[in-house]
């Protein structure tokens, strides 16, 4: 017995100074070229991966030492159990220029100023009571975009650019309390940087060479993306700057409001604590909000329209539970409180959250300190990747992953709070999203109401099963192909 012990002991203790397995590196690129294929997403390919070296993986992406997390399991101890040594950020270029010297919120490295405004986040700006008071918000602005599709009903409408900007003017609302004019700019912004972001760019796959951005015109790109963003922030930021110093006092706080109340002249003090937020802190914040607020929620609503439309069954039940609940009430507008007796349609959501996820990747981690996971070595500075996108894909956990069901939620408390960790497309731990409850507010209004209102048909004869639901490249994994539709209004709806 002791031999045996002492044999057990020994292999694990090997196991633990060994790094976990993963296909054979090159010199200089690393393991780079195995992302590259046919099917080059990396999330595609990281997948692909993790079915040879299994569910924790060890790559080299460039000079990166990168470790793949692609199990729910490998997830929890990651994100759970060793959440303390994992809930740093790599350094990314894009956010030390973007984002004031990482300043915003998701992409701070851990430490006292990432605890301080991850506070202000969850206590100021994303409370569930602030979430409420942004409803006639809400309201009002959906309401808009279906008086604007009924106009144009029976013609071909883009429903990817109509959700964005739906989104983008709710965030842009709650945010500064006007809409967003920029809204062109903005979204062209947001393109630019999740396709930098993604962590994947040659600069953070070759930190050490640093003249890499100057000689590849990346160091101008970055300087243009600060110019475009100042343009649309720093005006929101001084005006709201003048009115408090003229003592200018507002019907309701907007977030520009909440984040400049923790900003300190140098005699005046606030909050009676000693933590500051610099204009630049607030600009990468603000900037941050805009931009997640707006995409993530409006690319899981175009991935759900898109499997209503590829699934005209289910379309069909969706819509029936929306009409049936409005009728039994007799009402004619969609309001929250019919939103919370939608059982299916929260389960049409979060299957949709299962199969695309918004952020496939989640955001990158890294280690802090050296760590055993599954009995592997993680050494400090490693950089963590956790395939959501593979992990609810994954056939040990779900029965039929490829297929759209939403009744697998039927009868089960899977939910994607950040407890399950095969369904995690808001990530978990210390480094949860904290705008879920907002996200879910917007998103599920947005689509009850639309669902409601019009019946959908594709364009030029496109059938159901014929829809192209391609990805696209970046950190958030939106249509490829812009959502192009057909509404027709529902002969029982009333718009007023
Ligand atoms: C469907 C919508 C959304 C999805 C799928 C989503 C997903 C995520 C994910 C995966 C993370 C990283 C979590 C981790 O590392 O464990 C994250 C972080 C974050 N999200 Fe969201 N998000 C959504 C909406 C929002 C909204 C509406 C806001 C705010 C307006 C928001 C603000 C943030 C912030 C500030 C962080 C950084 C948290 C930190 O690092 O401490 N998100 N989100």
């Amino acid at each position: 017995l002791l031999t045996l012990i002492s044999q057990k002991n020994h292999a694990s203790s090997q196991s633990a100074n060994k790094l976990p397995p993963g296909p054979p590196k090159l010199p200089i690129i690393g393991n780079l070229h195995q992302l590259v294929g046919k099917n080059s997403l990396p999330h595609h390919r990281l997948a692909e991966l993790a079915g040879v070296y299994g569910p924790i993986m060890h790559l080299h992406l460039g000079e990166v030492p990168t470790v793949v997390v692609s199990s729910a399991e490998v997830a929890r101890d990651v994100m759970r159990t060793h959440d303390a040594a994992f809930c740093n950020r790599p350094s990314i270029l894009l956010a030390e220029h973007v984002f004031y010297g990482r300043t915003d919120i998701a992409l701070a490295p851990y430490g006292e100023y990432w605890r301080q405004v991850r506070k202000i986040a969850m206590l100021e700006l994303f409370t569930a009571k602030r979430v409420q008071s942004f409803r006639p918000i809400r309201e009002e602005e959906v309401a808009n975009l279906v008086k604007s599709m009924a106009m144009e009903q029976g013609s071909v409408v883009n429903l990817s650019k109509k959700l964005f900007a739906l989104t983008f003017d709710i965030t842009s609302r709650l945010a500064f309390k006007k809409k967003g004019t920029e809204q062109e700019e903005f979204k062209a912004l947001v393109d630019d940087i999740t396709k930098i972001a993604s962590g994947f760019s040659i600069f953070d796959l070759y930190p050490s060479i640093r003249c890499l951005c100057s000689i590849t015109g990346m160091r101008r790109k970055l300087q243009d993306l600060v110019r475009r963003s100042n343009m649309i922030v720093d005006s929101i930021i001084y005006d709201h700057i003048s009115k408090k110093r003229q003592g200018k006092k507002e019907d309701h706080e907007d977030l520009v409001d909440v984040l400049l109340a923790f900003h300190k002249d140098k005699d005046e003090v606030s909050h009676g604590s000693q933590f500051s937020l610099a204009i630049d802190n607030i600009k990468a914040i603000f900037l941050q909000v805009l931009g997640a607020g707006s995409e993530t929620s409006s690319t899981i609503m175009e991935w759900t329209m898109s499997e209503l439309l590829k699934n005209p069954k289910i379309m069909e039940k969706t819509q029936n539970e929306v009409r049936g609940i409005l009728q039994f009430y007799e009402k004619h507008v969609v309001d929250e409180a019919s939103i919370k007796e939608l059982k299916y349609l929260k389960q049409v959501i979060k299957e949709t959250l299962r199969l695309h996820p918004p952020l496939p990747l989640l955001v990158p981690r890294e280690s802090m300190e050296q760590c055993e996971i599954c009995g592997y070595k993680i050494p400090t500075k490693t950089r963590v990747i956790v395939n959501a996108w593979a992990i609810s894909k994954d056939p040990k956990r779900w029965l039929e992953p490829e297929r759209f069901i939403p009744e697998r939620f039927e009868d089960t408390l899977v939910d994607y709070n950040g407890t399950h960790f095969e369904l995690i497309p808001f990530g978990a731990g210390r480094r949860i999203c904290p705008g879920i409850g907002l996200a879910l507010a917007n998103v599920e209004l947005a689509l009850a109401t639309l669902l409601y209102h019009f019946n959908w048909k594709l364009p030029n004869g496109c059938k159901p099963q014929d829809l192209n639901m391609d990805e696209t490249f970046g950190i958030t994994a939106r249509r490829r192909h812009e959502l192009l539709v057909i509404p027709c209004v529902y002969p029982q709806s009333k718009f007023n």
